[in-house]
């Protein structure tokens, strides 16, 4: 393996239960020291798959590879390099965090001294404090500390703030964000797409067990995402901003409170006009609201998704 080579590489990759078909040739690649995010409603095959990668299940097609060891050849190999945090982690409840992040030290041979990932996660305060007197924030940041311990290449976390109030969110956020620095790649399964636009340098979206699509976030969103809106306020001498906007936008009108709205196929035309907007009249508000993951799940997945991960 080269430092250019995919950490994961999936290609073709299915799964068959009986009669229903989990995963459906699914192919993506995931690179070093990148958060990548699969995507996808319910039942779409996120965790199948993560779980194939994970060594916990073997494929019935296809080919994964993660570290350059095959799934299914390699293993072990591969079990002692990745850390796993699933959604409904959960440890010893009477033990204290240190101590259970150093239970799971001594999983592993090499590792990191479980005070220093503590430090890391901002958990000092609380080594001294029970798993089950934590708050679900805190439980979570503890099952990364716990995955964290044993120095992996690849962190796999499934919906990492399901369930957090959005305080505990933006800080696991940033504390996901922070182990990238430190050479750690992350996959992670999620239905939120604020998570994604947040966190995620790439993603992949599965539908129905297959890869609709595979790019840098801001790329699919470019790509799918559709319109971009300037809403730009109504001061009752709007002639001078109506032409610009009509001389750079593919549409422009007026929305419910008379305020003037113009829609972009595409971003560098919108910031363009926004910046001559601006020059023309520096006092009204203008508004760039550009699509997001939402669109791109709705184009691509057929509806959106509610904070359980069911297709509305
Ligand atoms: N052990 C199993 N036996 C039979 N069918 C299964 C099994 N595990 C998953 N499935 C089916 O495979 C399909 C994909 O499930 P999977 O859990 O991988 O999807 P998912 O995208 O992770 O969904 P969720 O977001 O709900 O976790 C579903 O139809 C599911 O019912």
């Amino acid at each position: 393996m080269t430092a250019a080579d995919p950490v994961i590489s999936v290609d073709g990759l299915t799964k068959v239960y009986g009669d229903t078909v989990a995963v459906d040739g699914a192919t993506f690649d995931v690179r070093a020291d990148e958060i990548f995010a699969l995507l996808g409603p319910n039942g779409a095959g996120k965790t199948t798959a993560v779980e194939i990668l994970e060594c916990l299940r073997s494929p019935t097609s296809g080919s994964a590879t993660v570290l350059g060891h095959d799934v299914t050849e390699s293993p072990r190999a591969i079990k002692a390099r990745i850390g796993v945090v699933p959604q409904s982690f959960h440890t010893f409840d009477r033990l204290t965090v240190r101590e259970n992040v150093a239970l799971a030290r001594r999983l592993y041979d090499d590792g990191s001294d479980p005070g220093a990932v503590l430090d890391r996660l901002d958990l000092t305060e609380y080594a001294g404090t029970r798993f089950g007197d934590l708050s679900g924030g805190y439980q979570r940041r503890t099952g990364i500390a716990m995955a964290l311990v044993s120095d992996p290449d690849i962190l796999f976390l499934d919906e990492p703030t399901t369930g957090l109030d959005p305080a505990a969110k933006r800080t696991t956020w940033a504390q996901i964000e922070r182990l990238t620095d430190l050479g750690t790649t992350v996959v992670l399964t999620t239905h939120n797409m604020a998570e994604v636009e947040e966190l995620a340098d790439r993603a992949a979206l599965l539908v129905d067990g297959a890869t609709v699509a595979v790019d840098a976030v801001s790329a699919l969103v470019d790509q799918y995402g559709g319109e971009i809106k300037l809403v730009v306020e109504t001061t009752g001498d709007d002639d001078a901003v109506e032409t610009a906007l009509r001389e750079a936008a593919t549409e422009v009108y007026r929305d419910d409170v008379g305020d003037l709205v113009g829609l972009f196929e595409d971003r560098s035309r919108a910031q363009a006009a926004f910046g001559r907007l601006h020059e023309l009249d520096g006092d009204r508000s203008i508004d760039l609201t550009g699509a997001g993951m939402e669109d791109v799940f709705l184009r691509l997945a057929g509806g959106t998704v509610d904070s359980r991960g069911d297709l509305r």
